[in-house]
């Protein structure tokens, strides 16, 4: 069963493009990393998933309904990037207050325990630390038992350890049949949870595969330097940017291709050889393929 679906979606922010025709379909169980760089428009797809939004164009569905109907919503359970609590009440009375909105909440004591909260269930609210609170904002999400559960950026900021803590809780709610889908910048965050990942960039799928096979296709470097001659034909190379006298080129295996410079006898100077930006692997791969 289909829970979460985008179809042929775009948003715009006046001028902005923020999504661009982007299709993605979430089924039952599946727990699936939105993967992107800073403006790339996931923050944007949730909001239209949660109802917060309206696409401009192309249909959401939440439940195989509009996700702007409340009882389409009941499903669902989130969690924003920016969230907040009132400072003077206590984590158990946070907790208790949102589960009186639901009709079969999660009991108070499991819920704390699966999120590592259980020590800090007399503390105020207030007197947390960041990565405390952005764990108990989590964990407010799975307090209604919803079937999906949208998370933005769940873990950025927080340290090993409470990062450890959020993933067990987000983990053993997966394992008992929950779907979730959740956004961040990193490769390694999504890897640790997710068997899926969609990529999205300029507001554009660029890629939904398993986690493996994104690996791959963003393990590229750039290999810049300057030489006096135009470069050969060179196996391997993904993309190729000139920026006055220095070339940039886009390859999964820079070691090989240095060889292959100088094996040609290439006549060349300050090279430089770094990992690429998602958004560099992804445009570019991309750009070829079109
Ligand atoms: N309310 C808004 N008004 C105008 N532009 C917006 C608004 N919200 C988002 N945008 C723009 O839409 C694009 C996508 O933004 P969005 O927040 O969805 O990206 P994101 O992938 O969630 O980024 P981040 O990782 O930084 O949270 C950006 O160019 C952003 O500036």
């Amino acid at each position: 069963m289909i829970l979460a679906r985008a179809i042929d979606v775009s948003r715009s922010y006046g001028s902005t493009l923020a999504l661009d025709h982007v299709n993605l379909e979430i089924s039952a169980g599946e727990l699936v990393g939105l993967l992107g760089p800073n403006g790339a428009g996931k923050s944007t797809l949730l909001s239209l998933l949660t109802g917060i939004r309206r696409p401009t164009s192309g249909r959401v569905e939440l439940g195989g309904g509009d996700p702007r109907r409340p009882a389409s919503r009941r499903l669902l359970g989130v969690t924003p990037q920016e969230t907040g609590v009132p400072a003077s009440l206590r984590v158990g009375e946070v907790v208790d207050f949102v589960r009186a909105h639901f009709p079969d909440p999660m009991g108070r004591a499991e819920l704390l325990d699966q999120f590592g909260l259980s020590d800090l269930v007399r503390r105020q609210t207030g007197g947390l630390s960041g990565g405390e609170k952005r764990r108990l904002a989590v964990a407010l999400s799975f307090v209604g038992k919803p079937r999906i559960v949208l998370l933005d950026e769940p873990t950025t900021g927080l340290d090993v350890e409470a990062r450890r803590a959020l993933w067990d809780g987000i983990r053993a709610f997966h394992a008992g049949g929950g779907t979730v889908l959740l956004t961040s910048h990193y490769l390694e965050e999504v890897e640790a949870l997710a068997r899926r990942v969609v990529v999205i960039g300029g507001g554009r799928v660029l890629a939904d595969d398993s986690v493996a096979a994104v690996r791959g296709l963003v393990a590229i470097r750039r290999v810049s330097l300057a030489s006096p001659v135009p470069l050969p034909r060179l196996a391997g190379v993904a993309g190729v940017d000139r920026e006055g006298d220095r070339t940039h080129l886009l390859t999964p295996d820079a070691d090989r291709l240095v060889r292959d410079l100088v094996a040609a006898e290439v006549p060349f100077t300050d090279l430089e050889i770094r990992p690429t930006s998602l958004e560099e692997a992804f445009l570019t791969l991309t750009s070829r393929r079109s």
